[in-house]
């Protein structure tokens, strides 16, 4: 696939939609390869991958049990995930290392950990692989569980595996969502 057909064809795959396989090692090493290209004010790398697949899977699947055990404000969250956890091939858990030795505001590296997380989604999909970004409410149990820094944050947990069926989501125009600037003028429709 070329990557303009790679990126207009991408699309979100609900997790009961990602069968196995996933990406085998290989596979995984291209995909993160293609994150470490993406643009990152300051060259900080401020991401940290993680892979949870096999065992890690049912080993969170217990950890967040634990953790949620009794919690009533975070149950259906946490149900949902669970379910959907047991149900796809692999995670891939995209978290800042936030830098503060820098004059690179924590934001600037956020959006470098999503463009990152972005890279991951667009290059397993070019390889024939479906994925979604998640963000979810077990973020705080992640952080402790993945041993994270008190200043850092998940900013995806991206899942992926082999779509049950491809099909292509139907796109709006970027026409609608763009405009023409100059002084004179100022914003204008996009013609
Ligand atoms: C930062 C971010 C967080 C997201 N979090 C969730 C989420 O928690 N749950 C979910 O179902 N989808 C989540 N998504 C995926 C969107 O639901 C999905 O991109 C959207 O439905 C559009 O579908 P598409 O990617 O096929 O265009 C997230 C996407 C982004 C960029």
């Amino acid at each position: 696939m070329d990557a303009i057909e790679a990126l207009l064809s991408r699309r979100s795959y609900a997790r009961g939609c990602l069968l196995q396989p996933g990406p085998n090692r290989e596979e995984l090493a291209q995909i993160l390869q293609t994150a470490m290209t993406v643009p990152d004010h300051g060259n900080l790398k401020p991401w940290r991958f993680v892979v949870i697949q096999g065992q890690g899977m049912k080993d969170l699947e217990g950890l967040l049990r634990t953790i949620y055990d009794g919690e009533v404000e975070n149950e259906v969250y946490f149900q949902h995930f669970v379910e959907e956890i047991v149900n796809t091939p692999m995670m891939i858990c995209v978290y800042t290392a936030i830098s503060q030795d820098t004059s690179v505001s924590i934001l600037d590296q956020q959006l470098a950990g999503a463009a990152a997380c972005e890279h991951i989604l667009l290059a397993a999909h070019a390889m024939g692989f479906g994925g979604i970004w998640h963000t979810q409410e077990t973020d705080n149990a992640l952080r402790q569980i993945m041993g994270m820094g008190e200043k850092d944050q998940v900013l995806g947990i991206i899942s992926l595996g082999t779509p049950k069926r491809t099909s292509r989501a139907k796109r709006k125009s970027f026409a609608d969502y763009t405009f023409e600037w100059n002084q004179e003028s100022g914003l204008q429709p996009w013609e």
